[in-house]
């Protein structure tokens, strides 16, 4: 469908919006989408966030990446994850290899507690299938993004790229390289996770390889996507969705993918100053143009008050992310809940801390104190034992 579909937004008298499915063959599918909202110049539209002024096209990343989402979506769809049992069938491992897997994924466990704490405690909630099998991915995702990130990344090339491409594809096969591929290799035959979201953050990496600068907003999201959009993804398989949930399997991804949006959002308004003292900047060029400010003025690091107005503007819209991840929330299976509301607000409050440091995000780090953190914990915690009714979406 790819291509085949075009996006066009309209709004109509009575306040909500029409969409217009536009297909090939000139057809067009109305439908009525009753949560569209406008904010301040944005557009949230109830299963998309489209950030163009009202009457825009859908842009092309956006369109490319709800593709995605509806293969992955389609791929649990039949069968809800959360009625699945995933255990290991006795006399189908040699004991002795899984000793090894088991060892495997211990070792992923440790990397994930090692770097990402909060995430990790949260994990330990889940069931013992679910749980390893979001370290695998982690784990998976973190060497991904030291490949460009880490140490040695000043030698990686294209060429590494696909290597650890093929790579991808082979423990896909069932044929791992390493402990940490066998892991995930594990994982994705117990469940139902796509390859697609891996291979498109490689295609991530190959773009943080190609450009330092994203014209609009449509590249830099496509951009998050692949770098955490992905990560959503991901997870939703392993993590389920409620059983008792009465939403649309591509209404809880796109909730995912939002919020993979909105925290690379939030990390990019973070580390202004870091990147750009390596020469990068991940803010839309036309917006900080319109905003009377150009790379120059970032490299100067001064906090003007255009800047204040631009930066205003993108937490803005981070924001507004973080809304529609929350919206899905509620539909994952209740154990998964937990730690996706802790990443959530304590993500969030890193907007939060841009805020209370003047907009400085070129010489001061925003980050959320630990004590914020610890007391964002009951917090999570109370939400996951909400339950919101929600009707059927679209
Ligand atoms: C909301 C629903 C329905 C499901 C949740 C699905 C999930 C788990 C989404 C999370 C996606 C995610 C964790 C994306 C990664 C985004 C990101 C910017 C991570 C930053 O990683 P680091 O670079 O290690 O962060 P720090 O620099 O802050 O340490």
């Amino acid at each position: 469908m790819s291509g085949a579909v075009m996006w066009v937004i309209s709004p109509t008298d009575n306040g909500r919006s029409m969409v217009k499915l536009k297909g090939i063959s000139g057809k067009r599918i109305r439908r009525n989408v009753s949560k569209m909202k406008h904010l301040n110049g944005f557009q949230v539209f109830s299963s998309m966030v489209a950030h163009t002024p009202s009457g825009a096209v859908f842009t092309r990343s956006e369109q490319k990446v709800y593709d995605v989402v509806l293969k992955q979506a389609a791929l649990v769809r039949e069968k809800r994850i959360s009625d699945l049992v995933f255990d290991v069938k006795p006399g189908k491992a040699m004991p002795a290899s899984l000793d090894l897997l088991n060892g495997a994924y211990d070792r992923c466990g440790e990397v994930c507690a090692e770097y990402a704490k909060t995430f990790y405690l949260g994990t330990l909630l889940m069931t013992p299938q679910r749980q390893r099998a979001i370290w695998a991915i982690y784990v998976w995702c973190r060497r991904t993004d030291e490949l460009v990130d880490g140490p040695n990344a000043s030698h990686i090339t294209p060429t590494a790229l696909d290597r650890w491409e093929r790579r991808l594809n082979d423990l896909f096969r069932g044929r791992p390289y390493d402990m940490f591929d066998a892991a995930l290799s594990d994982t994705v035959s117990k469940f139902p996770v796509d390859i697609q979201p891996f291979k498109d953050m490689i295609e991530g990496m190959r773009m943080d390889l190609r450009t330092s600068r994203y014209k609009n907003f449509d590249e830099l999201y496509l951009y998050c996507y692949y770098v955490a959009g992905t990560v959503g993804l991901m997870s939703v398989p392993v993590m389920g969705i409620a059983a008792d949930s009465n939403t649309s399997t591509e209404s809880v991804y796109n909730a995912a993918l939002a919020l993979g949006i909105a925290n690379q959002l939030t990390n990019i308004l973070r580390d202004v100053g870091e990147d750009a003292r390596r020469g990068r900047i991940y803010l839309p060029q036309d917006e900080l143009g319109r905003a009377g400010l150009s790379d120059d003025d970032i490299f100067a690091g001064k906090v003007t008050e255009k800047w204040r107005n631009f930066m205003k503007e993108q937490i803005k819209r981070a924001r507004m992310f973080f809304d529609e991840a929350e919206k899905g929330v509620v539909d994952l299976n209740p154990a998964s809940r937990w730690p996706v509301w802790a990443s959530l607000l304590i993500y969030r409050q890193i907007l939060d801390a841009i805020e209370d440091n003047d907009y400085n995000n070129f010489t001061k780090r925003a980050y959320v104190r630990k004590l914020k953190k610890i007391a964002s914990l009951p917090v999570a915690y109370g939400k996951t034992l909400m339950r919101k009714p929600r009707t059927r979406s679209i």
